[in-house]
């Protein structure tokens, strides 16, 4: 008994210092909790809180406001900033020429969300190829529907009717136009089309599968060349298979007397799509039949009359035209089918003109004259000041394209033209890219002389050749993800290894420039 009163005042004792050890505790924790977070969260949760509040009332904002032409809108997450920040990163650019690519490709979350799907697909994804634009007004549009009262209704759509066209029953809603017509009204000024339209998949399906009406040559131009018409009125710019995928233009020969290439109008298309600028009419492939798809319907006569079968049994044409138009270069199936590339027309001149401009660095069409910029080092110093190159975006525009030029070396730029409609303040058609992706063996530097020559570019486009550069992007890597898409692949790819990894060199080649320029100026 006596034993047992002091035990019990002892554990009476125990159970309150416990009880305060455990209020103490809690009451330690409370502050930890709203102490630390305090101090260590809550200054960068709240600001990536308040970007992301920005973004999405603007966003949601503009999407009220818009029509059916969306543009994209960004996410402003942390993610995206560092993605960004990635790209910024000097260090990481030439990733692709150094053999230590583990190093390179170990940090960043950028780089493991790449894991399980296409680069391709993760380059599109990232914030780069994403950027906000602001909201396109009703000015910045190339073609408007015209409202009824002004709409013609004419005879001829008759006439035609007869010959194969269909009987037009388009009204102003989107779903009953055919998609040349979806790419025309969706045509802006600051470029051809959104990567992001599925319109465009259903385009480059329409001229890669739809019925040839009418192939006739189109004038203009030096080398042969088709216009196609489909049933709905949709047309394309033709050019034939002329050479095999992996020859190379001969060293000898001037770059204006190259044989245009199929392949190469195709490999352009993505790869201005790849850098972003959606500047080339969606071009595709086809494999046709040039007996049932060309001869037995065209009713032109220059053409036809140019029909032959060759020794080995081949049919072969050549047209009439400048270069090339001769039965000792002719365009030959196998035995009737062909090889092409099928170009979206852009919008008759008549609705749409477009402006035609001489390249300041355009190349002197001689054997033996060099052209001004190729003697006057300081030559950009007087572009920098003659309009339209003095004010607004002429000149990293020019810049960009002398960029994608360098890249599949495509020495043969020497107009550019701009839709008449949007003044100086439109981007730049990258028209043309036949002589393109000619030589892969060797580089060609004077087409980066407008890049060398005024050490300027546009951050947008640096920012994304550096993402390209990165092994978890690499050129070469998203292009070989890209061109599969086209219908000829599937006969062999559309640009050979040698091909793929010169693109890769030269984008190397590029960046190099852009640093001697960093180094040169402080600005
Ligand atoms: N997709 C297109 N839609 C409408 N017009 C086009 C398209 N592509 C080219 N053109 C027009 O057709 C003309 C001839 O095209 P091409 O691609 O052969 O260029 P070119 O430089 O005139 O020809 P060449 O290289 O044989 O001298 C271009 O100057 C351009 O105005
Ligand atoms: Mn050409």
């Amino acid at each position: 008994m006596i034993r047992l009163k002091p035990g019990r005042s002892t554990r009476s004792i125990y159970l309150v210092l416990a009880g305060l050890s455990l209020a103490l505790h809690l009451l330690l924790a409370i502050f930890c909790l709203s102490v630390l977070q305090t101090a260590c969260i809550l200054p960068n949760s709240s600001t990536i809180k308040r970007t992301d509040d920005q973004s999405i009332s603007h966003s949601s904002s503009s999407s009220a406001a818009s029509s059916s032409h969306k543009l994209p809108t960004i996410p402003q997450n942390e993610e995206n900033h560092k993605l960004i920040a990635k790209a910024l990163h000097p260090k990481e650019k030439y990733s692709f020429v150094n053999a230590n690519e583990k190093k390179l490709t170990a940090p960043g979350k950028g780089i493991q969300k790449v894991k399980g799907r296409s680069k391709l697909e993760a380059l599109f994804k990232h914030p780069l190829y994403n950027l906000p634009r602001p909201e396109l007004q009703e000015a910045d549009w190339l073609l408007r529907l015209k409202t009824n009262e002004h709409a013609e209704d004419s005879e001829s759509e008759e006439e035609r009717e007869d010959e194969g066209y269909d009987k037009l029953n388009w009204t102003n809603d989107v779903e009953t136009h055919p998609p040349w017509l979806r790419f025309h009204l969706g045509i802006s000024r600051w470029e051809l089309y959104n990567r992001k339209d599925p319109n465009l998949a259903q385009l480059t399906h329409y001229l890669a599968t739809k019925q040839i009406l009418r192939a006739v040559q189109k004038t203009g131009g030096t080398q042969l060349k088709l216009l196609i018409s489909f049933p709905n009125y949709g047309e394309a710019l033709l050019k034939p298979m002329r050479q095999a995928r992996d020859a190379e233009t001969d060293v000898n020969l001037f770059y204006f007397s190259d044989f245009e290439r199929h392949n190469a109008e195709i490999a352009a298309f993505h790869l201005d799509r790849v850098l972003g600028f959606n500047r080339i009419p969606p071009v595709v492939g086809r494999l046709i039949n040039v007996t049932t798809e060309i001869r037995e319907i065209t009713t032109d006569n220059r053409l036809s009359r140019s029909f032959f079968t060759s020794p080995a049994g081949n049919i072969c044409f050549y047209g009439q035209c400048e270069y090339y138009c001769s039965s000792e270069h002719p365009v030959c199936g196998q035995p009737h089918a062909l090889e092409v590339s099928l170009a979206a027309m852009l919008p008759d001149l008549t609705i749409a003109p477009r402006r035609s401009w001489r390249s300041p660095w355009r190349r002197a069409y001689s054997h033996k004259k060099l052209a001004k910029w190729e003697k006057d080092a300081a030559y950009c110093d007087t572009v920098k000041k003659t309009p339209p190159y003095s004010h607004g975006t002429r000149l990293v525009d020019l810049i960009d394209m002398a960029i994608l030029d360098f890249l599949m070396s495509n020495m043969d730029r020497h107009h550019y033209e701009t839709f008449e409609e949007f003044g100086n303040d439109t981007f730049l058609l990258h028209l043309d890219n036949g002589r393109a992706f000619g030589r892969h063996s060797q580089d060609e530097p004077s087409i980066l002389a407008p890049l060398k020559q005024c050490c300027r570019i546009r951050r947008s486009t640096l920012l994304r050749l550096r993402l390209l550069s990165l092994t978890s992007f690499r050129l070469s890597d998203v292009m070989r993800d890209s061109l599969p898409q086209d219908p000829l692949a599937g006969v062999a790819p559309l640009l050979s290894e040698a091909h793929l990894s010169a693109l890769d060199r030269r984008l190397a080649a590029v960046l190099q420039v852009v640093q001697s320029c960093q180094e040169q100026h402080t600005d």
